[in-house]
């Protein structure tokens, strides 16, 4: 009796879960028009069910299962989530395609990731090595969260940044390495990217302009650096031309 009991009560939770997975697809993408759409369409959908099944046998200590269920999933959907990761409820996963979730991954609840995201490692450190991703945390299209550190709740990380600190709740970070420009949409100091000595004296020699506040574009601060260096090089060349010829001159 009690086994049946048990039984109910973990179909009955399943369901509710699975509703919920669906309820979420309705919430946050507004292409979404239909039930049957979305459950035949979503490989975020899928991949999170397939992910399911594999945690379950992860938490049972098996191995190869999981893994294989896992790597099903990543063939199907082109979303590899680590049976070892941890998910909250309410996790949306938009589009799908080139999204990895590590072993040592902790998301949060209601958290929205976009195609591209990385959860992932910097390869530099074992244990827990991923991410732990805060709730209601949006990850857009292409962005790398690369580490053991915290995303804090709230938090939105701007498509195509590449994160490797900590992030604070509520901040809005982008760029790479990405940076954080709002907190509840307020705007914050943008730290000055770290330079290197050797970087500092080359600039000071060229006489580029540091200081950036913005997202920096090195290649082009180069470029525009060293064309005017070729101007100034060209002038110093017609006068010293002028020069030689005026003395030509003298002498003869
Ligand atoms: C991260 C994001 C959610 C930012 O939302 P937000 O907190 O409301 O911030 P804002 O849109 O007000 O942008 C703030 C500033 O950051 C800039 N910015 C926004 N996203 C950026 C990004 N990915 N890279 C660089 N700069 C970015 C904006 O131009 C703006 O700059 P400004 O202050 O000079 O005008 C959003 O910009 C983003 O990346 N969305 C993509 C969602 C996605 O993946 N869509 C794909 C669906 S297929
Ligand atoms: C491509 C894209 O923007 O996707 C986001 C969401 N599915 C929408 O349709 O708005």
């Amino acid at each position: 009796m009690a086994g049946l009991y048990v039984i109910t009560v973990s179909i009955m939770n399943l369901l509710s879960t699975l509703k919920k997975d669906i309820r979420v697809v309705f919430e946050r993408d507004p292409a979404a028009k239909s039930i049957f759409e979305v459950l035949l369409c979503y490989p975020g959908l899928h991949a999170i069910w397939l992910y399911r099944l594999s945690h379950y046998f992860y938490k049972k200590n098996w191995v190869v299962i999981p893994r294989l269920i896992s790597h099903l999933g990543r063939f199907l959907t082109g979303i590899e989530i680590h049976p070892g990761a941890q998910i909250g409820p309410g996790l949306f996963i938009d589009h799908g395609s080139s999204i990895v979730i590590g072993e040592t991954t902790i998301i949060g609840k209601n958290v929205t990731l976009y195609q591209g995201v990385t959860l992932g490692g910097t390869g530099k450190e074992k244990g827990k090595r991923h991410p732990t991703i805060g709730n209601n945390v949006v990850v857009a299209c292409g962005a790398k969260v690369l580490g053991s550190f915290t995303v804090g709740d709230h938090a939105k990380i701007g498509a195509g940044s590449v994160v490797v600190k900590p992030v604070p709740a509520y901040a809005t970070v982008v760029g790479i390495p990405g940076r954080v420009i709002l907190i509840k949409g307020e705007k914050t100091q943008v730290e000055e990217k770290p330079i290197s000595p050797k970087m500092r004296e080359l600039a000071e020699e060229l006489d580029v302009d540091l200081s950036h506040d913005k997202l920096p574009d090195p290649e082009l601060d180069m470029i525009k650096t060293l064309s005017h260096r070729i101007s100034d090089l060209q002038l110093q060349l017609e006068k010293l031309k002028k020069e030689l010829e005026d003395s030509k001159n003298n002498h003869a």
